[in-house]
């Protein structure tokens, strides 16, 4: 039978340093506040005539959709949806994807991670949880947030999408699914291996400029773009990444106590040991991070040079840690 989510809900409470003050603009809603602001900024709103007090209705719900856990909260929807919105900007890309993308784009990251339960995909196909039942151990968590983004979409009240043409959702759809499910690290091998081959193929065809003809180039690039977003914690100035990491460690140990509770082997991220937390960002930065980022900034060379400065003082940060 299926093994309950151990309730890693409101009733934790929030580790002192963890408490963060309101933002007196943005209060209890800065998913809302900043998303609405993007979609402003971009005339999103106007070029694709979406109702604001639509747009209000699904980005509340959205918000309110965002589990209260230490990391995948709705401050991280925000982040990844600003980081998004920053990355959009960079020169080597500023205007290679048009109106339509980056209304898929910005989507896709503010609700990449709806509905997280501060869980792993691991544990939850361990413990046979009823979504990995649902998704086949298939990118679960990455399937069940973009379903929870579109249902949230059904009610008429909170549908931004419905001035759009059936042909323009059907696309629009197909990028936000492809874009939310290429965040499953699962896939970031293969991921990362042919954006590598795409750039190399650009730069042998000689023009210093990225141009994108087919589909699968473009949205292979979007892929990468979201994937960044979501792992631009490290690229960010030492203050703040550091309180990401304490919210993230926070979680992958209250998952830990719940695989002791259950019987299960604690997975090594999860093992409460503030030693092994360097040596575990450490080694996934080396792994996954840097690399991504370092083909990330030879796309968009220089631009992101300031990023992989701080990404590498962040690392070094951690092995004085050591
Ligand atoms: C402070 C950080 O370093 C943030 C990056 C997250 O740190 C890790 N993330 C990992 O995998 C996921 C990366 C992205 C996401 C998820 C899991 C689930 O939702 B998500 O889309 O936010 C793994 Cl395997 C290890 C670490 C470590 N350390
Ligand atoms: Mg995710
Ligand atoms: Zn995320």
């Amino acid at each position: 039978e299926e093994t309950p989510i151990p309730e890693l809900g409101v009733e934790t409470p929030q580790p002192e340093e963890l408490r963060v003050e309101l933002n007196p603009i943005s209060g209890e809603r800065p998913l809302t506040a900043i998303t609405y602001r993007i979609f402003q900024e971009r005339d999103l709103i106007r070029t694709f005539s979406i109702e604001p007090h639509k747009l209000l209705s699904y980005l509340f719900a959205l918000e309110d959709s965002y589990q209260q856990v230490p990391y995948h909260n709705k401050l991280h929807g925000a982040d990844v949806c600003q980081s998004m919105h920053v990355l959009l900007n960079s020169s080597g890309i500023k205007d290679v994807f048009n109106e339509f993308e980056i209304l898929a784009a910005i989507f896709a990251a503010v609700v990449h991670d709806v509905h997280h339960s501060g869980l792993t995909n691991p544990f939850l196909i361990k413990t046979k949880n009823d979504l990995a039942i649902l998704y086949n151990n298939e990118s679960v968590l990455e399937n069940h947030h973009v379903a929870v983004a579109f249902k949230l979409l059904q009610a008429d009240e909170r549908n931004i999408f419905s001035n759009l043409s059936a042909e323009q959702m059907e696309t629009l759809r197909k990028r936000v699914v492809d874009m939310v499910l290429a965040t499953d690290m699962a896939k970031h091998k293969t991921l990362l291996a042919d954006f590598q081959n795409l750039l190399e193929a650009k730069k042998m065809s000689g023009n210093d400029y990225l141009t994108l003809e087919s589909y699968d180039d473009r949205i292979l690039v979007l892929k990468n773009l979201i994937h960044c977003a979501d792992l631009s914690n490290m690229t960010k100035p030492l203050d703040t990444y550091s309180k990401w990491i304490d919210r993230l460690m926070v979680e992958f140990w209250k998952q830990g106590d719940a695989e002791r509770d259950l019987g299960l082997d604690i997975s090594p991220m999860c093992v409460r040991s503030p030693t092994t937390k360097d040596k575990h960002q450490i080694g996934f930065i080396n792994s996954f991070v840097h690399p991504l980022w370092e083909t990330w900034g030879s796309l968009v060379y220089p631009d992101a040079n300031t990023i992989l400065e701080t990404l590498a003082q962040n690392r070094e940060w951690h092995e004085a840690s050591l």
